[in-house]
């Protein structure tokens, strides 16, 4: 058992009682909520007759099923405008914050809580998203819960829950230049697998993570759950703090400073035990991108495509031979030799300011490749704004792609954002399975924001780092 953690600190702090279960009934700091998981947990509510028991502690968005096209009411899609309807009439009656269009706050769930420092360090943190485990960033235990656990935290702040195994996953060394927080969390899939995780939180630590950004740090807790795990962390250091200060919802003038002590406390101990260590060497790490159907399915982008036959009979023999018939590759093809039809920047995994500044580096002065369909679509409505007062929006624009409304969008296709047919994408967002992005046929290959916008301006995968400087482009 892990002791001296981070997880084992905020898990203890939380613990309410030990269900006959054997589960620990765990409070829950901060439960935020969207459109897709919450209309039946209200629904149950209503029939027992229950209020939210923490409203203050409850904050909703939507982000699934919004256009980033035209917003205005009622959306054309008649699901989705029930859908929003249900979220605003859920949220009025229950005394729950809403950030709406008319706030200017709306956005992907797991962007808009840490930008608004609604994520603090020691917390617990629920919501009925996978994804869940990017507020993790924060050194917070952050679990991503199903429909019936959102009715259970709404009701009563609380969740019944299983302890976790702690993998420490140590990175040493410095990142190469042109590799980023999404190869390094591609990277870790790669070699932990898919399944790699279960059962287990992951505290991601060492020089990596030590100097990488909060927004890094979020890019790389968000795929956690890809990777099998049921959280991730970083401990909080002196760059989460700087993060937060300032916020609008972090502590402020002398309640900062105590806080910021408390937060201290919750980082785990140097001499801290975990139930298992795994150490990495930051310079192993070449941008990735995956070629088949899970997020595992990855290659570095120097590398072929792996052959099945060379793979034992099995598991996941099968499952390499299925994603080739899916993605209609070829074993030991180049990854640079995949050509694109559509390019999506953004998601809760790639979606935030850094991302869309890395993107716009790579597209200033170039144009997006014929035949590509390239668009960004911007993890909030202040992740937006932000990008338009540096006028990232422009660099985007003028090489030819579209600048949309903020949302979850092509991650997961809830709004008219789709591929068609067997097209193929290549996506900063964190999903690869079979008809992930709308078209039951289509096809996708997640990689880095910068390598996106790489493989928009030149039609096919590239390597960034092989980019020819642009003329006249400092
Ligand atoms: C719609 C929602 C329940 C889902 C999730 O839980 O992750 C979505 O956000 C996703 O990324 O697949
Ligand atoms: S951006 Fe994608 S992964 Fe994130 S919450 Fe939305 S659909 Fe899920």
């Amino acid at each position: 058992m892990a002791t001296g953690t981070l997880y084992n600190k905020v898990w203890n702090a939380h613990a309410v009682t030990t269900l006959p279960t054997g589960q620990t009934q765990l409070f829950i700091g901060l439960h935020m909520i969207h459109e897709v998981t919450s209309p039946q947990a209200f629904d149950m509510l209503r029939e027992r007759g229950l209020k939210v028991a923490y409203p203050q502690r409850t904050f909703a968005t939507m982000d699934h099923i919004v256009p980033t096209l035209s917003q205005s009411r009622p959306f054309g899609d008649s699901q989705a405008e029930l859908m929003m309807q249900a979220i605003e009439k859920n949220t009025k009656e229950f005394g729950v914050p809403f950030f709406n269009f008319e706030t200017g706050k709306q956005g992907v769930v797991h962007i808009i809580g840490p930008e608004l420092g609604l994520t603090q360090p020691g917390m617990t943190i629920a919501c009925g998203d996978s994804h869940t485990s990017t507020h993790g960033a924060f050194g917070t235990l952050a679990f991503g819960i199903g429909t019936s656990q959102v009715r259970d935290v709404l009701a009563t702040q609380c969740l019944a829950m299983d302890p976790l195994k702690v993998r420490r996953i140590e990175i040493n060394g410095q990142l190469r230049p042109g590799v980023t927080p999404k190869d390094v969390a591609l990277f870790i899939i790669n070699r932990l697998g898919v399944k790699g995780g279960i059962g287990f939180a992951y505290e991601y630590a060492g020089e990596v993570f030590d100097s990488m950004t909060m927004e890094g740090r979020m890019t790389v807790c968000n795929m956690s759950i890809e990777g099998g795990a049921r959280a991730g962390y970083v401990n909080p250091d002196q760059t989460t703090f700087d993060y937060l200060k300032g916020r609008e919802y972090s502590p402020k003038g002398a309640e900062w400073d105590a806080a910021v002590e408390t937060w201290k406390g919750f980082a785990s101990d140097s001499d801290a035990q975990y139930d298992e260590v795994v150490v990495f060497d930051a310079q192993d790490i070449e941008p990735m991108v995956t070629w088949g159907i899970t997020p595992g399915q990855s290659v570095g982008i120097s590398q072929a495509l792996p052959d099945p036959a060379a793979m034992p009979q099995g598991g996941e023999r099968t499952s390499t031979e299925l994603a080739y018939q899916h993605m209609k590759l070829k074993p030991g093809q180049k990854t640079t030799d995949i050509a694109i039809d559509v390019a999506f920047i953004g998601s809760c995994t790639n979606g935030r300011i850094e991302d869309l500044r890395a993107a716009a580096e790579v597209v200033k002065g170039r144009k997006v490749a014929e035949g590509v369909h390239a668009f960004v679509v911007p993890g909030s409505m202040q992740v937006r704004k932000q990008a338009m007062e540096e006028g990232l929006h422009r660099v985007f624009q003028e090489a030819g792609f579209e600048w949309r409304a903020a949302g979850c969008s092509m991650c997961l296709a809830m709004n008219p954002d789709q591929l068609k047919g067997d097209q193929i994408s290549a996506s900063s967002s964190n999903r690869n399975f079979i008809g992930r992005q709308g078209s039951p046929s289509g096809r996708t290959l997640l990689m880095s924001p910068a390598m996106v916008a790489a493989a928009a301006v030149t039609g096919k995968v590239t390597d960034v780092r092989d980019l020819d400087p642009v003329q006249g482009v400092a």
